[in-house]
């Protein structure tokens, strides 16, 4: 069996963060540990308060995941402040983690602020360097970049960039206000483009989180980054295909698709 940790905040509706990755990683065939760095107490409308975890507490599940099941690939979530961040840094290089995949959470779609500020420049000269995949969407990529991207031709000159910068591969969403669902990876100074049909769903909650938890999971059993981006991808188009409808804001997908039927019995019973 593979493991998977993932390194996030909790999100108290199930739909995003540690709850979205754990399922991910689960359907996608691959043992799940956990690390919160923050509870928030969220639903599909927003984000109504967060508790961050203190530095010594994230410390201690660390260091009882390293030093007992020794996770295949890391993937990091929603880290709020730049203490948690600073944490994360020295326990990754201790514990000489491998297959690690970032997304750079800064804000939910709700608006709600994730990352502090103050915390930005420690994320970029500390845990970014650090990655084997970083995944930011257009506003990310534009903190992480420093230029403004408008268009395709943008997203492939800021992928390079943010890639060049902190000397790994560079998955830039264009789902955001450029395109259909395309994403752009720059990766060994070169870049491709994974083409994605945008699906009609307002239920969207979680796809950042979903897509680079289920790369994490693909990198654990061994692909490469080039097929790991292209499974995850399918996987998360099929969850949002299932267009399962929860709440009165932005829902959660249906990470559970495949196994839908099966499930539905054993619901039954
Ligand atoms: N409506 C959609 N249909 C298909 N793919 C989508 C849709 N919305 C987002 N995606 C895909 O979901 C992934 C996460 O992107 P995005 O939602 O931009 O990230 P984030 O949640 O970090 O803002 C990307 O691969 C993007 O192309
Ligand atoms: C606890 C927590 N972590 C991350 C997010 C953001 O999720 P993401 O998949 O990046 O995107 P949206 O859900 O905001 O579209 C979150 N909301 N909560």
């Amino acid at each position: 069996m593979k493991i998977g940790l993932t390194i996030a905040g909790s999100d108290s509706s199930g739909g995003a963060g540690i709850q979205a990755d754990i399922k991910t990683m689960t359907l996608n065939g691959v043992y799940a540990e956990s690390a919160i760095t923050a509870l928030t107490a969220q639903n599909t409308t927003g984000v109504l308060s967060v508790l961050d975890s203190s530095p010594q507490f994230l410390k201690d599940q660390l260091d009882m995941i390293f030093d007992d099941i020794f996770p295949d690939s890391v993937k990091i979530g929603m880290v709020s402040n730049s203490d948690l961040i600073l944490v994360i840094a020295e326990k990754l290089k201790e514990k000489k983690a491998k297959n690690i995949v970032i997304d750079p959470v800064m804000v939910a779609t709700s608006g709600a602020k994730l990352l502090k500020d103050e915390a930005i420049n420690v994320l970029k000269n500390e845990l970014l360097p650090l990655a084997d995949l970083i995944t930011p969407n257009i506003p990310e990529g534009e903190i992480l970049s420093g230029i403004k991207i408008n268009d395709e031709k943008d997203m492939q000159k800021a992928g390079k960039i943010i890639s060049e910068k902190y000397n790994c591969a560079c998955l830039l969403k264009g789902g955001h206000k450029i395109n259909d669902a395309n994403d752009y990876l720059f990766e060994n100074k070169k870049g491709v483009w994974f083409k994605g049909k945008r699906i009609k769903n307002k239920n969207t909650h979680g796809t950042g989180c979903t897509l680079s938890s289920a790369i994490a999971a693909n990198l654990a059993k061994g692909y490469d980054m080039e097929n790991s981006i292209k499974m995850a991808k399918e996987f998360l188009s099929n969850a949002l295909l299932d267009m399962l409808d929860l709440g009165k804001g932005s829902g959660p997908m249906n990470h559970a698709f495949d196994i839908k039927d099966s499930y539905k019995k054993l619901c039954e019973k």
